[in-house]
């Protein structure tokens, strides 16, 4: 196994098919370019990886070579997750665990694991109990979200689900509040989060995307009075998730 800032990677074929049959959490497949799909081994990998809905990605030759530092990879190798995701149930234990209400944060793709990092900080200092982020198009729980987490990430659960708009009507289900984020909603001052409620964070360049927006029971909004369109995600997340603390935890 190779180890980098970003993930941890297995190579070759057979260590590649025995993480694939495990619990080990994925994050992506690289096979090579021009790799011949019909060999047992092969065929194997990719059956194994469409059942875990994994991406599988074609690559060039040597960017395998570059992933798994010249070793010899067989033209097939893993990126697993150097962290333990939590389940959603898992979430929700942690709340009953605290005896608290439940209060997560939903981050609709998040790209910039500076961004995801300092969010999570700031989430364990706020009293979320538990962070929930998309399996893909969004950065993962890399190192460099651990260092920019200042440790925050081994203490608050963190899930990672295939379809976020799937997983809101869930919570919602189980009588959690979800509440949506963008410039246009109701002024977050008068937020009261005192029960179980979600808050979701959009992405830096698109927001939250509309269909998840039209599945929120309500939007809030941070007001501006500059020139600026948006505020940056952490910064708006820092906001908001305090204004839930003080809500929950009154003077
Ligand atoms: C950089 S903004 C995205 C801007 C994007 N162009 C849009 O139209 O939503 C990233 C996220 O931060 C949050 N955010 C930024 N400014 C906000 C504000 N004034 N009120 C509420 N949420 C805000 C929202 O969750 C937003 O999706």
């Amino acid at each position: 196994m190779k180890t980098n800032d970003q993930s941890e990677f297995i190579i070759g074929r057979h260590p590649v098919v025995s993480a694939l049959r495990g619990k080990q959490e994925i994050n992506k497949v690289f096979l090579q370019n021009g790799i011949k799909k019909d060999e047992k081994s092969v065929e194997e990998i990719i059956k194994l990886a469409k059942q875990k809905h994994l991406v599988i990605s074609t690559v060039p030759k040597q960017k395998l070579d570059l992933l798994s530092d010249n070793q010899n990879h067989q033209g097939v190798v893993l990126s697993i997750s150097p962290y333990k995701y939590a389940t959603i149930d898992e979430l929700f234990e942690n709340s009953a665990k605290q005896d608290v209400p439940p209060f997560f944060l939903i981050l609709d793709n998040i790209e910039d694991p500076h961004n995801l990092g300092s969010i999570i900080r700031t989430a364990d200092a706020a009293g979320v109990t538990g962070v929930i982020i998309p399996k893909h198009r969004a950065v993962g729980l890399t190192s460099t979200v651990a260092k920019t987490s200042a440790g925050a990430i081994e203490r608050i659960p963190v899930a990672r689900v295939t379809n976020l708009v799937n997983t809101v009507n869930d919570l919602k289900q189980q009588g959690v509040w979800v509440f949506g984020t963008d410039v246009k909603g109701a002024d977050y001052r008068r937020w009261d989060a005192k029960g179980p409620v979600a808050v979701i964070i959009g992405n830096e360049g698109k927001g939250i995307s509309p269909l998840l927006k039209k599945n929120v029971d309500e939007m809030l909004t941070i007001p501006m009075v500059g020139q600026l369109q948006s505020l940056n995600a952490s910064v708006a997340a820092s906001l908001l998730m305090y204004q839930a603390y003080n809500s929950r935890n009154p003077l």
